[in-house]
């Protein structure tokens, strides 16, 4: 039997003003006052959170350093953890919402140093995986980096970021109904590793978030702990997996071709949730009217004119996901959906 190692986040802190534990946190896992700490934060997330981690670490004797959190490139990432390694910066704190939290964590991973996820948001699943979605490679990847040594979540900051970075979190999660089905449809057609802890796992995040979705987009911080625990799960379970299968599906597919075709338009989140209801449909799956459903109760985008994107470009996007990712199996097969097929879909699932 092959071996499979699986390295998980050492401590977990979840519940309000709880950024005021930083310091404490990093002396648990063996930072000494002196050691210099990088925080990787985006303009508005360091506003938000960042400035106080950094009073809490300097309070602590820690030395400090904030790196700007740019595009989550290669690059970007690359040009941070060449830093991180020239100043012999011993943790890396991605503050804010995915984007910071990838660099972080593809920076910590390259320089050998830990790294901590201080989500500002709960708009994605990246806050507990060990894996960093970064651009600028040959095609939209998920890159190995490090597991988060410790979490951070404070539940005050995050129930006060905006209602769509929540509603982007439940959209993520949801997709985790489609990601686990084409991870057992690719064990059996192409005898792919298929793990049914981390399947389960993932998919308990979907279920979780949609029985609780009122209580979530009431914005409430009970909602909020909710959802921010499911997050934390559904990348328990890629660290478990040892890869990003039981979060991403053709739904992600579908998602990443978006960011090519019409940047920077949608949330991860809310293109991934779009992508759901597709693919439950291509599926035969009943649900994806139930899913529908609940995504517009809670104000989630169904259709191509309330996410922003030309349904044209939704189509074209159906028809070039299959070849984002070749070696991840999924219901799109290895040729993908035609043009009539993909129009049909979406003019089936109400989305056109
Ligand atoms: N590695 C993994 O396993 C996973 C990675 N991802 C990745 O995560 C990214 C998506 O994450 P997402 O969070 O949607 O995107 P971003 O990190 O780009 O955040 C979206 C916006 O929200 C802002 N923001 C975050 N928190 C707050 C707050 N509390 N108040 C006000 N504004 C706030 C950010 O500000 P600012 O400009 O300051 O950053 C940014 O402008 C994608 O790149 C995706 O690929 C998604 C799922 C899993
Ligand atoms: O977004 C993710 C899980 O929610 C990670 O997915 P990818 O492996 O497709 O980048
Ligand atoms: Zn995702």
């Amino acid at each position: 039997m092959s071996i499979h190692e699986i390295k998980l986040p050492f401590i977990v802190v979840v519940g309000s003003r709880v950024l005021g534990k930083t310091a404490g946190v990093l002396e648990a896992l063996g930072g000494r006052p002196g050691d210099l700490v990088g925080i990787v934060t985006g303009r508005s997330t360091f506003e938000v959170a960042g400035r106080e981690v950094a009073e809490n670490l300097k309070a602590g004797g820690f030395r400090v350093r904030v790196f700007e959190a740019g595009e989550a490139s290669v690059g970007v990432a690359e040009k941070i953890a060449e830093q991180v390694r020239g100043e012999n910066v011993s943790f890396v704190l991605g503050v804010g919402g995915g984007r910071s939290i990838d660099l972080a964590k593809f920076a910590a991973g390259k320089a050998g140093a830990r790294m901590v996820s201080v989500p500002t948001a709960p708009s994605h699943d990246g806050i507990a995986s060990p894996f960093a979605s970064l651009k600028g490679l040959e095609r939209p990847t998920s890159v190995y980096a490090t597991t988060p040594s410790a979490i951070i979540a404070d539940t005050g900051v995050i129930s006060r970021s905006p209602r769509r970075l929540i509603l982007a979190g439940v959209g993520d999660l949801l997709g985790k109904f489609t990601a686990v089905k084409d991870w057992r449809l690719a064990h059996r057609l192409k005898g792919e590793y298929y793990g049914e802890y981390a399947a389960q796992l993932a998919l308990m995040s979907a279920k979780h978030v949609l029985r609780y979705h009122e209580l979530i987009a009431s914005g409430s911080e009970e909602g909020v702990r909710i959802l921010v625990e499911a997050l934390i799960s559904s990348g328990v379970a890629m660290c478990i997996a040892g890869s990003s299968r039981p979060a991403s599906g053709s739904e992600h597919l579908f998602s990443h071709a978006l960011d090519i075709l019409a940047p920077g338009r949608a949330l991860h989140g809310e293109q991934v949730a779009l992508g759901t209801i597709l693919m439950l449909y291509l599926y035969g799956d009943r649900r994806w009217r139930l899913v529908r459903d609940v995504m517009r109760k809670i104000g989630l985008p169904t259709r191509a004119d309330e996410i922003g994107i030309p349904v044209e470009t939704i189509v074209k996007a159906l028809t070039i996901a299959h070849k984002i990712r070749p070696e991840r199996y999924t219901i799109l097969g290895e040729n993908g959906l035609t043009w009539e097929a993909a129009w049909r879909l979406v003019k089936e699932t109400g989305v056109a």
